[in-house]
């Protein structure tokens, strides 16, 4: 007797019957339907968290900074972004990475056409930002590949789970920054009410092995 699928709710409820499976599709449906949940309950930063959560990052970042400059001779790149409405805005930590001389280069993404990975332009303060697709702005400096990404998001979870706007370009930008087999050298940054009990994830989705938030840098399962 051929066997049918499992109804759509156990899907839901209970992804665990499935081993952890999900078909695709219902994965995209997932997240659309989660998408349209922590748009709706999305709460706007308030200036203590921001500016919390970027000391938090700055700290991390400025260990980061100093060890790559030991062992590389060079400034680590920072690939951030500038903020859209809403968001946790990066950029008084971009301000003072910037401040912080030859430790570190700073570089924000431009988003390029659908389908495609981020490209990371340098930033300096007072660099003039052009309007980019979807409402992002970018600098318009010297193309440089990040070391290290920060990564907006709309919801994450504990096991770096992130679910973003769905255009798919920090997947795609972290596939091709840190191929399968070398560390995720990534951030994800968010308030922690935007934290769900899961993600759905499907094939081409990248655990984050940090989340930043306002109250504590978050090591993940992807972290070991
Ligand atoms: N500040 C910031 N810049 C970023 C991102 C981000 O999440 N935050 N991105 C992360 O990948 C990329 C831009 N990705 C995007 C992909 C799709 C849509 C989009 O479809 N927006 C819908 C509204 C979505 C909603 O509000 O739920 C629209 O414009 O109609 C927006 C950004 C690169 N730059
Ligand atoms: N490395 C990849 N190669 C091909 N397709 C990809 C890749 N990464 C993501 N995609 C596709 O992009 C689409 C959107 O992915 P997803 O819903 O995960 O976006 P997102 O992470 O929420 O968006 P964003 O990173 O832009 O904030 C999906 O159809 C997904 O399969």
């Amino acid at each position: 007797m051929m066997s049918s699928p499992p109804p759509i709710a156990i899907m839901r409820a209970q992804p665990h019957l499935l081993g952890g499976k999900v078909p695709p599709h219902a994965v995209e449906g997932e997240k659309r339907r989660l998408r349209a949940l922590c748009g709706k309950a999305r709460t706007v930063p308030l200036p203590s968290q921001n500016n919390a959560l970027c000391d938090r990052l700055a700290q991390h970042l400025w260990m980061h900074g100093r060890q790559h400059r030991h062992d590389k001779g060079r400034a680590l790149v920072v690939g951030a972004v500038w903020p859209l409405p809403g968001e946790v805005d990066l950029r008084p930590l971009c301000r003072r990475l910037a401040g912080y001389g030859r430790l570190f280069n700073v570089a924000l993404a431009e988003t390029t056409p659908a389908g495609t990975a981020l490209r990371f332009r340098r930033w300096q303060p007072g660099s003039a930002m052009v309007q980019g697709r979807y409402g992002t702005c970018h600098p318009k400096g010297i193309v440089q590949r990040p070391d290290v990404l920060l990564v907006p998001l709309v919801a994450w979870d504990e096991h770096g789970g992130r679910l973003g706007y769905g255009g798919g370009y920090y997947d795609r930008t972290l596939a091709g920054l840190f191929p399968p087999g070398q560390p995720v050298q990534a951030l994800g940054f968010a308030l922690e009410s935007q934290k769900v009990p899961h993600v759905p994830m499907g094939p081409h989705d990248v655990s984050l092995p940090f989340i930043a938030t306002e109250m504590a840098l978050h090591a993940t399962a992807a972290a070991f």
